[in-house]
């Protein structure tokens, strides 16, 4: 791997150690990703709980700077010059340039009519129908790796030819064994797994930060 990207998993072992046993499958689930971002991809991901809370963060880490500023194409600057109304007012505007990431925990609205009017379980799973496309990356977070809602979602991804990747706990649950690649942390304890997911999505988020829009 490339010196630039294996400096952020070395930051991430030094951190934690305990996560050098998660470096492999780092590294697996940053190939998919960035294979997927290459050829116009985006991510959709989903997780109950503070899974979901995860599942924004990520989004939010993606789809504007994280450490590196990400601006946009001057070609697109001009367009918007050239269609900005009031010159200069709407131009203070400080667009980047994201890595698409949709949380499918969002949408209120949606999943609580769809929750309400049809299936509970089905919740991931419709949104990844909606809005998954082949070639897109599905990642289900569980600590649990049980969860029924992530698991549905990833029958649908494999339909739609989309790869799978599972952030879990130490013992994977059935997510793991359904996944293209499972992250699986050190920790059986929900909450000690949800502390060690963070500092694994952020690895995978910085690494693709450099990729995309670094030096
Ligand atoms: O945040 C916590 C516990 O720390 C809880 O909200 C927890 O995420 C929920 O119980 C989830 O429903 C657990 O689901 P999962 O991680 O097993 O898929």
């Amino acid at each position: 791997m490339d010196h630039r990207l294996q400096k952020h998993i070395d930051s991430l072992v030094s951190r934690y150690p305990e996560l050098s046993v998660c470096e492999m499958d780092i590294k697996k689930a940053y190939d998919i990703l960035e294979d997927s971002y290459s050829h116009d991809g985006k991510l959709l991901i989903a997780g109950n709980g503070g899974s979901a809370a995860d599942s924004e963060h990520i989004a939010g880490e993606l789809m504007k700077r994280f450490k590196i500023p990400r601006p946009v194409p001057e070609s697109f600057k001009e367009k918007l010059i050239s269609v900005d109304p009031v010159r200069g007012e709407l131009l203070s505007m400080n667009l980047e340039r994201g890595l698409m990431a949709i949380p499918l925990v969002a949408h209120e609205a949606l999943s609580t009519a769809y929750i309400n009017d049809v299936d509970g379980l089905g919740v991931f799973a419709q949104q990844l129908y909606g809005f998954g496309r082949a070639g897109d990356v599905f990642l289900g977070i569980s600590t649990s790796g049980n969860s029924k809602n992530v698991l549905s979602a990833t029958v649908v991804a494999r339909a739609l030819g989309i790869k799978v990747i599972g952030l879990t706990g130490k013992n994977g649950g059935e997510l793991a064994n359904v996944s293209d690649v499972a992250i699986k942390v050190p920790a059986t304890e929900t909450f000690m797994i949800q502390e060690m997911h963070l500092p694994v999505y952020h690895c995978l988020c910085l690494m693709l930060e450099d990729r995309f829009f670094g030096e």
